[in-house]
Formats: structure tokens, C-alpha cells, sequence
């Protein structure tokens, strides 16, 4: 491996590299082909700005992203992280090429075109008057707004959507975070087209995913293109998560017009108040289940495809069966860790 940034280490008869990765920031050790990725944290091992900890993982599997402790505190103080670079861009291109084959495979009949949105009069008209939606949780089904397409359950029963959620540098992120029993409750792909991909209104992911007690649910979202301000990146209210959930959506009773509907209100936010993410393909974004977030509307010629999944902390953790979604006996929740 030839890379800037490489010195030369010594052990034994051996000649071993550490180098810096050019396309991620971490740390990698290389001989003969075999690498040993370090991971951020503390250690005997220095170099400007990174400190190493001994951790290593032999052979040629995709680089591990490092999080290092101050990053975990960064991710409970403001309920976000931004991991730049976490998924290459080979894998970043596999979902998209992926996805492309879905909708050129898809039919979508005249009843199924529901939109998805997080506005609460669209969503009591459009989600709440539609059985698609509420049954979506275990199925590959397509939400329509304005040209924005959103993919359900990919994470169970697409295989290359699948592998990335299951992907042992998630599962190892999901470790370094402390999750025990982490389960994989919901996953999307939203394409945000250039010039027609609408706003998602300011937002907590609790509102539509609720647990008891709170601070169980977390956002992944993953960046296949690079989310820029002008075509739509997530905006965030640093440390909003604190203050617990402003309003919920639940399911309304049997014979009611709509079939979901909110308990609740969703304060008037300063604009002031949310700073912009962009973030190049292949971040992840950690979003904390209630913080809260938004995007504006795709106004570019880019398109933002992301593919976000959401997971619950199992462990001494009540799903609300108020929740619009619903694990079924043919897809109950699977574990972030199989
Ligand atoms: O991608 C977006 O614009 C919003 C996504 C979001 O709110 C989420 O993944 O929780
Ligand atoms: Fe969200």
C-alpha cells in the first residue's frame, strides 16, 4: 500500500506501515496486503491531532471508522455526529446503482401512491387516510412526494441494503455507543430530487417512533451523494434533544377518519436556532431520537440520496404499540448484530 503520509515500523524481521488512509481518517497498518485498522481513543501511540488505542482487525475487510470517546460525548451533548467518510464510495455507489433497479422493477398501483411527509396536515391527509402506510413496517413499499421517493424495510429484505445496515463497522459503531440489544426498527431511501425534493418540516424521530422511556431510538443516515445547503443537507438544533418530545403521532382509534393522528404540538422554531450539516458522500449522520432536525428543499440541479435506518435500544425498552409502525410476525424487529 502506497499512501501520503506513510511511515515505516520495524517489528522484528517484519516491515510494518502506518499510514494515514486518504480517503478516510484513520489510521491504517499495513503488511503484505493484511491491514490492521486502529481505532481512535487513548493510547501509547501519537500523532498529531489523532490518538491510537490498541485495536485492530486483521485482513483486507473494509476499514473500520474510528469514534472516539470526545466523539461520543459530542454526539450526547448536542444529539447529533457527523462521522465524515464512514461508507466508501463503492458502497455508497452499490445502494444507489441498487436502487435504481428497484424502480426500474417497481409497479406502483394508483391506490399505493401515498406521499410521505412530515407536515402534520399532509400526513393526516395522505399517511392517515392510508392503509399502505400503517402496514408499510415489514414491506419494501414507495412514498411519493413531489418526485421524492422513500423505500420501507430495505434494511431486512434487500440484500445490499441489508448488508450496509447490518455491516460490522455499524454494528461496531452501535458497540462503541453502548448498545446491548440494538434492533433495527425502520429504513429509508429518499432520493430529494434537484428542484422538486420538498422540506422535511422541523422534527424529532420520537414523534413517529416513540419508546418508554425515551433517549432509545437513534437515526443513521448515511449520505450517497454529498448534501450540500443548496440541495437540502439535515439542519439541526444542537442539544434540543434534551428537553423530551413536543408531540407524538399515534394510531387513531378503529373508526376514526384518519387513521393516525397527533397528541401535541410542534413549537414554533427559530430559524436562528438550527445549524447546517453538509457532509460529503459517504458521512454518516448520528441523529439522536429526540433532537430536532430538518432539511429544506432541494432548490439545486443535485440530487441528495441518503439511506437513513432507525434503531431502537431493546433492552429495557417498551415499544409503543401507539406507533404508526408495527413489527409483524413475519418481521419482527432483527437485531442490529446478525
Ligand atoms: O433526509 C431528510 O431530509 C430527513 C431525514 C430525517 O429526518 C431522518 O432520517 O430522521
Ligand atoms: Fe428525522
Amino acid at each position: 500500500m502506497s499512501l501520503p503520509g506513510t511511515k515505516n515500523w520495524g517489528w522484528g524481521q517484519k516491515s510494518l506501515e502506518l499510514c494515514k488512509s486518504p480517503t478516510a481518517q484513520r489510521w491504517l497498518l499495513s503488511h503484505a496486503g493484511t491491514r490492521i485498522t486502529w481505532r481512535g481513543g487513548e493510547s501509547a501511540l501519537h500523532s498529531p491531532g489523532h490518538s491510537v488505542r490498541w485495536w485492530w482487525v486483521w485482513g483486507a475487510a473494509a476499514p473500520m471508522a474510528p469514534v472516539t470517546q470526545h466523539q461520543i460525548q459530542k454526539f450526547h451533548e448536542d444529539g447529533f455526529l457527523v462521522l465524515e467518510r464512514f461508507f466508501s464510495a463503492e458502497e455508497c455507489d452499490s445502494m444507489r446503482s441498487q436502487m435504481q433497479r428497484i424502480v426500474a422493477e417497481m409497479e406502483v398501483p394508483p391506490h399505493c401512491r401515498t406521499a410521505f411527509s412530515t407536515k402534520e396536515e399532509e400526513q393526516l391527509q395522505a399517511q392517515g387516510s392510508s392503509d399502505y402506510f400503517l402496514t408499510s413496517g415489514d414491506k419494501i413499499r414507495f412514498f411519493f412526494e413531489k418526485g421524492v421517493l422513500d423505500e420501507k424495510a430495505l434494511h431486512a429484505y434487500d440484500p445490499v441494503f441489508k448488508q450496509i445496515t447490518h455491516s460490522p463497522k455499524v454494528q461496531e459503531l452501535g458497540r462503541e455507543l453502548g448498545l446491548e440489544r440494538p434492533v433495527v426498527v425502520q429504513s429509508m431511501y429518499i432520493f430529494k430530487q434537484p428542484g422538486i425534493g420538498g422540506e422535511v418540516t422541523p422534527h424529532q424521530d420520537a414523534t413517529f417512533l416513540h419508546t418508554e422511556p425515551l433517549g432509545r431510538v437513534l437515526g443513521f443516515w448515511i449520505a450517497l451523494e454529498d448534501a450540500t445547503q443548496e440541495n437540502g443537507c439535515l439542519w439541526f438544533i444542537p442539544g434540543s434533544h434534551t428537553n423530551g418530545i413536543a408531540r407524538r403521532m399515534v394510531r387513531a382509534a378503529s373508526g376514526a377518519s384518519t387513521c393516525v393522528e397527533f397528541v401535541g404540538s410542534e413549537p414554533a422554531y427559530d430559524d436562528k436556532q438550527f445549524i447546517p450539516l453538509p457532509i460529503s458522500k459517504g458521512g454518516l449522520i448520528l441523529i439522536h431520537g429526540e433532537v430536532v432536525h430538518k432539511s429544506e428543499l432541494n432548490s439545486s440541479e443535485s440530487s441528495r440520496h441518503v439511506f437513513t435506518f432507525h434503531v431502537m435500544e431493546a433492552k429495557g425498552t417498551t415499544w409503543s404499540k401507539e406507533n404508526w409502525l408495527q413489527p409483524t410476525p413475519e418481521l419482527p424487529f432483527p437485531s442490529l448484530y446478525t
